[in-house]
């Protein structure tokens, strides 16, 4: 095929309207965008390809294609994108596709081209066939650049349809089989259903009426966790990222071992490779030394009973041999080795092929977050590319008339924000993608703003502050209107007050964690709530663990909620892990969070703890 002769274009000059106006080829898909998909695929095909955008063109640009407007004004549609692209082609031949068909064919040029000449046409179109019923896809064709000035004259003359100046020129269809590779995403719901594997989530309504009795006014917090796990969804589209790039994001599949890990029986000492059954019973042995076993050489020759090779740790055993003997243990007289008896037993000092893993066995699974060792496990299988889930988008922003951000005057009455610097901090740890949204303004329509604008471009939300009762509290209002969002008080000290749900804006929706205004009761709900929602929607499976410690003295509680204390796990005098608490809890009080090492976990059935008695504990920090 002459693909020298062909130049792509992409459509992508569309208004987006049925996507509520959003740019469709810059809406993220499978880990990137729509329209870097459609590049991959048209890419191998042509000789150069451009696009036809009118706007976000630096961005597209930033693909280190040509960006093409149309010549005309007000979005003429795709002949008018069309036209932009045969003024500016230096082919022969032009083949276009749309940027919202992420599954176009790989042989779409060729077969284009092919039938093109075969029918001796100006212009190839595809089509496909599904029960029976014939479709044109009037924006994968194919035509001759020369074709110009007709389309020019249908567009002056008013003309928009696709095919509509098809009776001016000679037309050929081109069968392809697989009509899905076709297939254009035209709502920013299917988009998302084809990103996250889901089609509609369950609503809060029906997850809820599986509890036995709920009461959104007094919710334990294990129910609120177990309805929050059950009502998100994970997103679905994965990656290939280079292994050192995989450090902290979540597998997206089984890592299945191609080899033998070690793949040859070697040494664990430097010392002498011998057969057990040559090894003493009652006197020392002497044995012959017949070579020498390097790690990456191995000794050429098989000892014959008698025999033995000196060896280096990690060398491949030679043939015949099953154990070792450190060099340490033994005397060497020349040619011959002595070795005393019980020095050591056969198949001492031998590391097995396949005892770290075994060719065809799962090394790692999926949803597994990849830490350092994992790495070093990948490396040793010689694995380079990785599949992972896409990082997931969380939106975030403050609330509240009296934040001020930092490098502005603290008015009468109000506190700098510090919430958006704990949640960037935790989200940053999870290995989000962050889309800090600053202060909004306890102001509905700010506030209505702020959310529709989380939501078109995250998968989820965080937001702080107005989830209580206050009067100027709007938060919950805007939240109830623009989606499935409920509002509870959770049995837990700090963070009772807790927003959770799905909102939807254009097309577009978005898991959503009001979390209370308190500095404190904020990183509570998050780290209890919102951590492992985002975990599970990433695909993760990485449950928080707690430890237990003894308390250094006596923790108030009261029955029926559940208290998370700071505190500081030190080990007493005794050595065992002890945990103090750090002074004043107050869910205000983020100087006693900033001194603790952990939290610990009074659930709902403790009462007061005394000192000396066992409690969970939640540590900040973990070797990772
Ligand atoms: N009558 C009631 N009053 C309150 C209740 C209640 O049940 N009945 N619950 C209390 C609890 S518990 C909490 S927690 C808070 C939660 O209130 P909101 O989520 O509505 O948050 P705000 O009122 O906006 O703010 C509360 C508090 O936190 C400060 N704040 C807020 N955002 C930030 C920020 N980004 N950085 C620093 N500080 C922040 C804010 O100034 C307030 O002091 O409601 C109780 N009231
Ligand atoms: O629940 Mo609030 O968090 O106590 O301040
Ligand atoms: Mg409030």
């Amino acid at each position: 095929m002459n693909k020298e002769s062909i130049s792509g274009l992409i459509l992508a000059g569309g208004r987006g309207t049925r996507m509520g106006h959003v740019d469709k080829g810059l809406q993220p898909f499978g880990g990137t965008t729509m329209v870097a998909h459609v590049l991959a695929r048209l890419e191998p095909q042509v000789a150069t390809v451009a696009i036809n955008a009118n706007r976000n063109e630096n961005t597209y640009a930033a693909y280190g294609v040509p960006v093409w407007p149309d010549d005309t004004p007000d979005y003429a549609g795709p002949l008018a994108g069309l036209q932009a692209g045969l003024r500016r082609c230096a082919t022969t031949y032009l083949l276009t596709a749309p940027c919202d068909s992420p599954f176009l064919p790989a042989d779409l040029a060729e077969r284009l081209l092919d039938g093109l000449r075969a029918a001796g046409a100006d212009l190839a179109v595809a089509v496909t066939e599904e029960n029976g019923r014939r479709q044109v896809h009037p924006v994968f064709c194919l035509l001759k650049t020369s074709l110009e000035p007709v389309l020019s004259a249908y567009l002056d003359g008013g003309g928009r349809r696709m095919d509509g100046w098809y009776p001016q020129i000679k037309v050929t269809e081109v069968l392809f089989d697989d009509a899905d590779a076709f297939r254009n995403i035209n709502t920013l719901d299917e988009l998302h259903e084809l990103d996250t594997g889901s089609t509609k989530p369950p609503r809060l309504a029906d997850v809820v009426s599986c509890l036995s009795a709920y009461d959104p006014d007094a919710l334990p917090v294990r129910d609120a966790q177990r309805i929050i796990r059950e009502f998100v969804t994970p997103v679905r589209a994965t990656e290939m990222v280079a292994l050192r790039a995989a450090l902290g994001r979540v597998l997206a599949a089984d890592i299945v071992s191609p080899i033998d890990v070690p793949s040859h029986d070697n040494s664990a000492m430097d010392g002498f490779a011998l057969r057990g059954s040559d090894l003493p019973a009652d006197a020392p042995a002497r044995l012959a030394v017949i070579g020498t076993a390097y790690a990456g050489r191995a000794f050429d020759g098989s000892p014959r009973p008698g025999e033995c090779v000196r060896i280096m740790t990690g060398a491949v055993m030679p043939a015949g041999c099953d154990s070792v003997v450190p060099q340490e243990f033994v005397s060497v007289e020349g040619d011959t080795m002595v070795i005393a008896p019980g020095t050591i037993r056969a198949g001492d000092n031998r590391r097995l092929a396949g005892e770290d893993l075994k060719s065809g066995s799962a090394a790692l699974r999926a949803g597994k977050v990849v830490r350092p060792a994992d790495l070093g496990l990948l490396a040793s299988l010689g694995v380079a590319e990785v599949p992972v889930q896409r990082r997931l988008r969380v939106a975030f922003f403050s609330t509240g008339d009296e934040l001020r951000s930092i490098g502005q005057s603290l008015d009468e009455g109000c506190v700098y924000d510090s919430n958006r610097y704990t949640i960037y901090g935790m989200l940053q740890r999870l290995g989000c993608d962050l889309i800090d949204m600053g202060v909004v303004r306890d102001d509905p329509q700010a506030l209505e703003q702020a959310l529709r604008d989380a939501c078109e471009n995250a998968d989820a939300i965080i937001t702080s502050g107005g989830v209580s009762v206050g009067a100027a509290d709007y938060t919950k209002q805007i939240m109830a209107r623009l989606g499935d969002v409920t509002f509870w008080k959770i049995g837990m000290r700090p963070g009772r007050p807790l927003a959770f749900g799905r909102i939807h804006s254009n097309g577009r929706s978005a898991f959503l964690f009001g979390l209370p205004g308190n500095p404190v009761a904020v990183m509570v709900s998050f780290y209890f709530f919102a951590r492992d929602a985002l975990l599970r929607m990433m695909g993760a499976d990485a449950p928080l663990e707690l430890v237990r410690a003894r308390a250094a003295a006596t923790i108030r509680k009261k029955p029926g909620r559940t208290e998370y204390q700071r505190g500081i796990l030190a080990r007493a005098a005794d050595g065992q892990p002890t945990v103090t608490i750090t002074g004043a809890q107050g869910s205000g009080i983020l100087r006693s969070m900033s001194e603790a090492n952990c939290m610990v976990v009074l659930h709902d059935e403790q009462g007061t703890v005394q000192a000396g008695e066992l409690v969970d504990v939640l540590l900040f920090e973990g070797l990772i």
